[in-house]
């Protein structure tokens, strides 16, 4: 069995004062273990965002903990924070969140030079993950020269360098075409089978999740169920299609 990276226990989170409360997350438990690659999916509104947030310590819950490395990371100091976030995870934003000014090989190796690491070993890391995502030629670019795929993998490339312990991606095919967001998703998929990444995505669109390993369905701020991979790619795409047809609808968001 693989190790415990991230573990959930009863996450509650409302909003709002108490006449006027939403009950975002209604207990959510979930284990991460390495290597996992998980796609959270769910109708709008029923908290993934909300869940998303929590986890990747952008937002507190209201009850319940999160253990990432023995810690209960929404009670750290902003100090342990910042590190964790740093060191610990990696993000990828629907919208790239690449720094305009620096190329694409700086937007890469950022969080590595600020951790201390040397310009010749941050040269070097960056290299070969650009590889793995075919940005080799593109190193030299600043964003507003590369297209969106390509400025969505250079992110994800920045989110694996300092080989976080998980990735939490929010829709990150959201903004690409189909042919770009396939291009991320491959790669994604090569680099979690290689065991060099744990993941945990938001996706509202079932062929997004069906390049994760588990889907988890929420509804109503609850885990509903969860569909694991099994076999091929394409008949976990059907059986992610059936499970959202048999929830009533699809999971669209407006
Ligand atoms: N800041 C907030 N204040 C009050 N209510 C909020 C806030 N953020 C979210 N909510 C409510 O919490 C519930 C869950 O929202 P959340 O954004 O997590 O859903 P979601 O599944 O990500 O939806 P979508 O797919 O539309 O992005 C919704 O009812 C929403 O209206």
């Amino acid at each position: 069995m693989n190790n415990k990276v991230v573990e959930v226990k009863n996450l509650v989170k409302n909003y709002g004062a108490k006449d006027f409360q939403t009950k975002a997350l209604k207990g959510i438990e979930l284990t991460i273990y390495q290597n996992d690659f998980i796609a959270i999916m769910g109708p709008s509104g029923s908290g993934k965002t909300t869940l998303l947030n929590i986890l990747s310590t952008i937002d507190k819950p209201s009850l319940g903990a999160v253990i990432l490395d023995n810690m209960d990371i929404t009670r750290i100091s902003n100090r342990e924070l910042s590190k964790l976030r740093r060191d610990k995870i990696g993000f990828i934003f629907q919208d790239y969140n690449l720094l305009d000014t620096m190329t694409l090989q700086d937007n890469i190796a950022l969080p590595l030079s600020l951790s201390g690491v040397s310009p010749k070993a941050c040269i070097k890391r960056t290299q070969e993950l650009s590889g793995m995502f075919g940005l080799t030629e593109h190193l030299k670019k600043y964003p507003y020269q590369l297209s969106g795929g390509q400025k969505q993998r250079g992110a994800a490339c920045r989110a694996l360098i300092t080989n976080p312990e998980i990735i939490f991606a929010d829709e990150p095919t959201g903004a690409l075409d189909s042919k770009s967001g396939r291009e991320l998703l491959e790669c994604l998929k090569k680099i979690n089978e290689e065991g060099r990444a744990t993941i945990l995505m938001v996706t509202h669109d079932p062929f997004c999740a069906s390049y994760a390993k588990d889907v988890y369905i929420l509804s109503d701020g609850m885990i509903k169920c969860r569909v694991s991979k099994g076999g091929e790619r394409k008949e976990f795409y059907d059986r992610i299609m059936d499970v959202q047809t048999s929830m009533g609808g699809d999971f669209l968001c407006e």
